[in-house]
């Protein structure tokens, strides 16, 4: 898929700002906070709806404004695509295809594909378990958009039956109780949906990302990534998962009320990487970690091409610099002209010249884009 131009109104620190991509590769340079990243972020939310950044709408809204539109125009294998986003102060959205709005959000997802890499990512071995849940999460909304549908249903039930929980708590309330029964009852249901995903993801992932870790560390270090969901999954059966579900929450009943909070589900899944069996956080350099990310990265490129079955876009913001040159190259050679890449960066230096030669350089100062640099 190719990104023909986007366009971005009151968004972040773009008031108003046409950007046409010429070469399969778009250097973006700038120096810091001047609008570099937001570009970036503006097709990942076309991507997925969310930002890494985890900015609410009104941080997107350019300040003083009510809302903001981010336009793109698509090309695919099938056709062009117009693609709007449309963000409100008060946090409602519109999403539209080809001026078309449309009623569920979820339509608009797996129309543009793209991968994000920047040094954020980093957290994916650093952080804790929340950052590997909602990469793999935003991986799986890719991959297949009723996930995201998926995941807002047990979101739901989850702040549902928290709250229930937390009126209750310290409360003479029999683990038995009937209405708690039927949060659990949807918890399991729901919940059981999001970790049958989350582990088929991870499958057919973690090979993937093992081959080119292996390549990248020159077979030195062997990756392996493990699902650890909340609740015992033997197989990727239904009825199993669900019952295991159930099970473990009624062994962990007394503490829930007594917490007033839901302590079962994929809330508390953890995805484990380790290296050569330690885990990774505790593994070597920080090279060594930005090896293993890199690794998912290019492994998320190939799974979302072999889904989709068109090469997805690439995000590099500002992580090419912070590479040592054999990964750059790895990472250069991987993508090529297959993927469309933009890349920001604060200075040429770090590029070689075959590179330099062969995409659109585009510079970024102050909210604004031009194709030669503003003095
Ligand atoms: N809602 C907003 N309204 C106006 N300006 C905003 C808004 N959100 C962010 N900005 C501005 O955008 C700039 C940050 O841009 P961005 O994050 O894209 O930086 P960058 O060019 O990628 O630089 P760096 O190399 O530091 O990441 C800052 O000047 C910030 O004040």
């Amino acid at each position: 898929m190719y990104l023909k131009s986007i366009h971005l109104r009151q968004f972040r620190n773009y008031k108003q700002q046409q950007v046409d991509f010429t070469a399969a590769k778009t250097i973006l340079v700038g120096n810091n906070a001047q609008g570099k990243s937001n570009l970036l972020e503006a097709v990942e939310l076309l991507a997925t709806l969310r930002s890494h950044r985890m900015a609410r709408d009104r941080d997107l809204i350019q300040d003083g404004e009510v809302a903001s539109q981010i336009n793109a125009t698509l090309q695919r294998q099938t056709g062009v695509t117009d693609l709007t986003l449309t963000l409100r102060r008060n946090g409602r959205r519109t999403v539209a295809l080809n001026s078309e709005n449309l009623r569920r959000q979820m339509d608009f997802l797996g129309v543009l594909n793209a991968v994000q890499f920047s040094s954020l990512d980093l957290e994916l071995v650093r952080g804790g378990p929340e950052n590997r849940r909602n990469w793999l999460d935003t991986l799986l909304i890719q991959l297949e958009p009723i996930y995201a549908f998926i995941l807002q249903q047990y979101n739901q039930v989850l702040r549902q039956r928290n709250a229930f929980l937390k009126q209750n708590q310290d409360s003479a309330l029999s683990t038995q109780d009937s209405e708690l029964a039927l949060w659990d009852a949807q918890l399991a249901t729901t919940g059981t949906r999001v970790i049958r995903r989350r582990d088929r993801a991870l499958q057919r992932l973690a090979p993937i990302a093992q081959a080119w870790h292996a390549s990248i560390s020159g077979s030195t270090e062997i990756l392996q990534i493990n699902y650890v969901p909340s609740v015992a999954l033997e197989q990727n059966h239904p009825e199993q998962i669900q019952q295991a579900f159930l099970e473990k929450i009624q062994l962990r009943a007394i503490a829930e009320l007594r917490q007033g909070t839901t302590l079962v589900g994929p809330h508390r899944d953890e995805v484990e990487l380790t290296i050569n069996q330690t885990p990774a956080r505790q593994y070597g350099s920080q090279g060594q970690q930005r090896t293993l990310v890199l690794a998912l990265k290019l492994a998320e490129l190939q799974l979302i091409e072999e889904v989709v079955g068109e090469p997805p876009l690439l995000l590099l913001d500002d992580v090419l610099a912070e590479l040592d040159p054999s990964r750059q190259n790895q990472l250069l050679d991987a993508i090529q002209d297959r993927f469309q890449t933009l890349i920001t960066t604060t200075h040429l230096g770090s590029f070689d010249s075959q590179w330099l030669n062969s995409s659109q350089i585009l510079f970024v100062k102050a909210g604004e884009i031009s194709s030669a640099p503003a003095f």
